[in-house]
């Protein structure tokens, strides 16, 4: 009878010679086993799952179910770097105990099916315990060298602590099958006592023996050398030096100790070993660190204010709150220097290439600074700031203590970048450590687990940034304080390409003395028909390629013309890639305009609406998200009820399929902002009459035909106006919103305010 609660699973396998890999150990192996390189080359990715299944005979090239241990180990892949000759060296992290059902050798590629094992819970007798941590405090005096890589958690359960053991024990591979054949705990404990008591028994008598041949083993010979004290005159003086350095480095007294214990230890080591490198890159990390070393902060508020404004046009809002927060930080210091930095961390939010890391820079240079830039995109592992644990091969220190060593002083301004495109899973909550690093109570210890001993951090200016707000986590984002930057106008781009970017380029590419010109005609033409982008980050490769050209041209053409004009530009671009706007059609009916939020900037977005014979079915295409489907549906339901009205017969569905469709379906869309658009869209569908193509619209619409306010309404004006719409219609309730426009933008723009979509209807009609 098959048990229902059983597990089982079908993976890609490789079945390995001479190891056995324990739930919770990380391995790195070689594979260069035709089927096996197979099977990885299948797709396996870093992240993906295998199964390592022991041999029972190492020399089987194919081998079969019957010659392969019955438990295996699932395994998730943490790297895999392809090697000359069709090999491959996999890191992979055993996850937990399989029992293997069938092994599906096909020839290339091999796969099993498998069960998966849970772990027991422990048991709770304490003499298991007691025996246990007997046993390996015995193994770690006789093996010193393996107390580095092994560190117990006294938090860890028995059965994952007797694998810990088992996984670094030496011994052979039937040996350790042993161990991972028992799923119990304490059958599995009790197999390892054997093994220990085995181990010791061998240290005895190899004692015995290198008592004997004392020249021969390497560690006794060390061991020999240092009580005559003859130790290498060379070697005696580099760690003595090391010494030195360690004490006047300024550490504090536990890194001090630390690193001064390791020196100890490294005295021990054959100074070729993989173990001393590994040493004495640790005491490196720690004396390679700025403990005492500040950059002298100079934070002159009138400097400060001149260097924002030499390196950004407009932004004045923005360079405003930035010099009040510069302000407040000096009030701070003023009253207590060396003090931590408290106060909230300041976060700039907008979309890309706005400007935001470009002011974090200058607010660094203000403050005489280093700056050090940490991009979170895309961050899940807490490892990648808090660093791995030296037990782990290869391991090294976060990103923060990197990046502090990079910057050479305790008080750089460090940028964390991006800090909504954090991701979190079972690799722990990077947020969750972010959160430690920005908090002055906890950040004066910061602990990576690399350096193993506390960093002050609060010396640190933290400055953060984000495109999409409501991403931010929410205990973070408790703790900044948000200057929201906006996408700019095409007047602000071209004065910041005229002042800023212009001038960079032509610097960056030698061609400053050349009397080079771009007409503000040209400038904007390039915005608008070689761009579509919320901040100036195309504008500023579009100059530099067209800056390309004229190097060439400098050097090829007389007379050489150093004018760019609008006129020029096809043959510096090439042909116009962004003229079609969905403004410049003829109205039809069915196709509206509506305006949408995206974090990378507002955008204009085409509805279309069409009537099909059929049977009353609403179709939705284009990528709409579940709300979105939803105000689909409340707007065919609201022309239902107004169908009278609108002119339509009671039964007009009876025999009409509707088609609603958002064009770029491969963008998915999402929110209840699109509601009056999808309304207006169905109404013209149906009635046959056209929507004004000149007209944009946004608003949440209710099932009575209410228009409730929308969120991002500046992005999306701005984005309406980029696109050269004149006239919009949006909630009455967002009027307040409309200060927030640029000048510039509300002369130009017809906004009309509505409250019902009865409003609506007459405003967006085509008159006939
Ligand atoms: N107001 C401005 N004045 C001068 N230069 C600007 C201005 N805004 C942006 N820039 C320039 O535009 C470029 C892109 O800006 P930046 O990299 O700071 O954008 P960002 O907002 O940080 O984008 P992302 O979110 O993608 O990192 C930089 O060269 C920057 O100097």
């Amino acid at each position: 009878m098959t048990n229902p609660l059983r597990k089982t699973i079908t993976l890609p396998a490789i079945p390995i010679r001479d190891m056995v890999l324990f739930p919770g150990a990380r391995v790195p192996f070689m594979v260069g086993r035709r089927a096996s390189v197979k099977t990885l080359e299948l797709g396996i990715k870093v992240g993906d799952h295998l199964l390592l299944l022991t041999q029972r005979n190492p020399k089987e090239d194919q081998p079969k179910q019957e010659s392969i241990h019955a438990v295996g180990t699932l395994a998730l892949v943490e790297s895999l770097i392809p090697l000359p000759r069709d090999y491959y060296k996999v890191g992979v992290k055993g996850v937990a105990r399989v029992r293997l059902e069938r092994y599906l050798d096909e020839g290339d590629v091999v796969q099993a099916e498998v069960e998966i094992l849970a772990e027991p819970a422990a048991p709770g007798e304490s003499a298991l315990q007691e025996a246990f941590g007997s046993a390996v405090e015995g193994f770690l005096q006789r093996n010193p060298e393996l107390a580095r890589t092994l560190s117990l958690d006294p938090s860890l359960p028995l059965g994952q602590a007797v694998d810990a053991v088992a996984a670094v024990m030496p011994g052979d591979v039937r040996e350790k099958q042993a161990v991972l054949d028992q799923l119990e705990i304490e059958p599995r404990l009790h197999t390892l006592l054997k093994l220990l008591e085995a181990d010791a028994a061998s240290h005895q008598a190899e004692g015995r023996e290198d008592a004997q041949n004392l020249e021969k083993d390497h560690k006794a010979f060390v061991l020999g050398e240092k009580m005559r004290g003859v130790l290498p005159e060379g070697r005696k003086d580099e760690l003595a030096q090391l010494r030195e350095r360690i004490l006047k480095a300024g550490m504090g007294e536990e890194a001090e100790g630390k690193a001064l214990e390791e020196v100890d230890r490294l005295e021990g080591m054959p100074p070729q070993s993989a173990e001393a490198t590994v040493s004495r890159t640790y005491i490196d990390w720690l004396l390679a660190l700025p403990w005492t070393k500040l950059a002298e902060d100079h934070l002159d508020l009138e400097e400060a204010e001149r260097i924002l404004d030499e390196d950004h046009a407009g932004l004045e809002k923005v360079k405003a709150r930035i010099l009040e927060y510069l302000a407040v930080m000096r009030r701070l210091r003023d009253q207590a220097a060396g003090a931590p930095l408290r106060g909230p961390i300041l976060c700039l939010v907008g979309p890309p290439g706005v400007g935001k890391t470009s002011l974090a820079r200058s607010i660094a240079r203000a403050l005489n600074r280093p700056f050090l830039r940490f991009s979170l995109g895309g961050v899940r592992d807490e490892a990648e700031i808090r660093g791995h644990r030296r037990t782990y091969i290869g391991s090294m220190p976060g990103r923060i203590i990197s990046l502090l060593k990079k910057g050479g002083v305790r008080n750089p301004l460090m940028l964390l970048d991006e800090i909504d495109k954090m991701g979190s899973d079972w690799r722990g909550d990077p947020s969750s450590a972010l959160l430690e690093v920005l908090d002055p109570e906890q950040n004066q210890t910061f602990q990576d687990h690399y350096l193993d001993v506390g960093f002050d951090l609060s010396q640190v200016l933290f400055l953060t940034t984000a495109n999409v707000r409501h991403q931010i986590p929410q205990p973070l984002d408790d703790r900044l304080e948000v200057i929201e930057l906006s996408s700019y106008t095409l007047g602000e781009k071209r004065a910041i390409a005229q002042a800023h970017l212009v001038p960079k380029a032509l610097d960056r590419h030698g061609m400053t003395g050349l009397g080079i010109v771009f007409e503000d005609r040209a400038l904007e033409w390039i915005i608008q028909a070689y761009t579509k982008e919320a901040g100036v980050r195309q504008l500023e490769r579009e100059i530099s390629a067209v800056l390309r050209k004229l190097a060439r041209l400098s050097l090829q053409a007389d007379p050489f013309d150093p004018v760019v004009t609008a006129e020029r530009l096809p043959r510096l671009l090439g042909p116009e890639r962004f003229l079609e706007s969905p403004l410049g059609g003829q109205p039809a009916p069915g196709v509206v305009n509506g305006l949408a939020w995206t974090p990378t900037g507002g955008d204009l977005l085409t509805i279309e609406a069409a009537r099909l014979p059929g049977k009353g079915v609403l179709k939705l295409t284009g990528k709409l998200g579940e709300v979105m489907q939803e105000s689909a549906n409340l707007a065919l339901s609201f022309v239902r009820m107004r169908a009278d009205s609108l002119g339509l017969a009671p039964d007009f569905l009876e025999k009409t399929d509707l088609h609603v469709h958002l064009p770029e379906g491969a963008i998915p869309k999402d929110g209840p902002s699109a509601g009056i658009t999808l309304a207006m869209a169905l109404i013209s569908a149906l009635t046959g009459t056209p929507v004004r193509a000149d007209v944009a619209m946004t608003g949440e619409l209710t099932l009575r035909g209410m228009v409730l306010p929308i969120g991002g309404l500046k992005e999306k004006l701005l984005a309406a106006h980029r696109m050269g719409c004149r006239t919009v219609i949006i909630p009455a309730d967002n009027a307040r919103h409309l200060e927030e426009l640029p000048e510039e933008v509300r002369r130009d723009l017809t906004v009309h305010l509505v409250k019902t979509m009865d409003e609506v209807i007459p405003l967006a009609l085509v008159r006939t």
